[in-house]
């Protein structure tokens, strides 16, 4: 039962390989169960983490939903353009499942991505430099920019292409697009637009952020009536035309220091709103990361993942329930 812990920017995922679980790989689901996972990503009762990254598996099982609670469906991001993906490889790439820390699953997870990249690079389980990831919310390619033994690795992702219409998110309500739209809630008003990368984002553009912003209204947003599948919730300070800054409340994990998809969602916002350019660096509580969004509304991410601690979940934590 080994863990191997990483963080992207604060943003921390243990990665547990269904090989090491065969149990719960042959179950009904092929998953965790979500008592389960909700244990072992406890800051206090478990590990600790902002989720779990349950892979390789099968890719067939990479776009099965079991979860309990965010109801995992096939994801609207495109096909990478560059990627070729699949066609590539005489065996098909290896595929990730994503689990919030209260037991739902996520299509798709930015940070959660480069770290598995560096898991599949570190254990020999892909070759070179580029590969493939196989996601609920679509492929995503892999480019290890740096690579050092003892150090943070550096990769670059091409997480497919954004859409901004409301079946594909989804939002309630009429076909359309969801740009500058009101929102009310926990008493304020606020104007947002919507967007997926795989996973259904609320980017709110706002004069002044704050942590306590997204503590505030992101679970209100979160699960807000025009979200059916509820939403991540991106607060964003536009800086100037190349930098932008997020505070983020995420669907299932709540306050978190960065998110991948959060980061892609609100550049692609900001970038379709004319408020910055192609290329945008953004900021959050955790680090940076760089985005960029190509003519066709492809979306590409860079940024360090960081190696913590491997180790092995003790018979007690899967035992306990979770108020143990
Ligand atoms: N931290 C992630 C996003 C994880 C999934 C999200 N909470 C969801 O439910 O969609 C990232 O780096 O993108």
């Amino acid at each position: 039962m080994r863990f191997y812990k990483y963080h992207a920017l604060g943003n921390d995922y243990l990665v547990l390989d269904p090989s090491d679980y065969r149990e719960w790989s042959r179950s009904a689901g092929g998953a965790p169960p979500a008592e389960q996972i909700r244990l072992i990503c406890h800051r206090h009762y478990g590990v600790g983490s902002d989720g779990i990254l349950w892979g390789p598996v099968p890719q067939a099982t990479g776009t099965t939903s079991t979860a309990p609670t965010s109801g995992v469906r096939n994801g609207t991001a495109a096909p990478d353009r560059a990627s070729g993906g699949a066609a590539h490889h005489s065996a098909p790439p290896p595929a990730l499942r994503i689990f919030n820390p209260d037991g739902s699953e996520a299509e798709k997870s930015g940070n959660g991505l480069r770290i598995f990249a560096r898991y599949l690079a570190e254990h020999g389980l892909v070759q070179g430099d580029r590969f493939s990831i196989h996601t609920a919310g679509g492929p995503a390619q892999v480019e290890v920019l740096e690579r050092s033994a003892g150090r943070p690795w550096r990769m670059r992702i091409g997480m497919g292409r954004v859409t901004f219409d409301s079946p594909q998110i989804p939002v309630a309500g009429p076909s359309r697009e969801v740009l500058g739209e009101a929102i009310a809630a926990g008493g304020r008003h606020f104007s947002f637009s919507a967007a997926s990368v795989g996973n259904p984002h609320c980017v709110i553009p706002l004069p002044e952020i704050s942590e306590e912003l997204a503590r505030q209204y992101g679970p209100v947003i979160e699960t807000h009536p025009l979200f059916p599948q509820r939403i991540n919730v991106q607060f964003m300070q536009v800086i100037d035309r190349a930098n932008i800054r997020i505070e983020i409340w995420e669907r299932g994990a709540g306050y978190t220091l960065a998110s991948g998809t959060s980061s892609s969602a609100a550049a692609a916002v900001a970038h379709r709103l004319g408020l910055v350019d192609a290329q945008v660096t953004v900021h959050m509580p955790g680090g940076t990361l760089e985005a960029e969004v190509s003519p066709d509304w492809q979306l590409t991410l860079s940024g360090t993942v960081t190696k913590v601690a491997e180790g092995t979940i003790a018979p007690d934590l899967r035992a306990a329930p979770a108020n143990a």
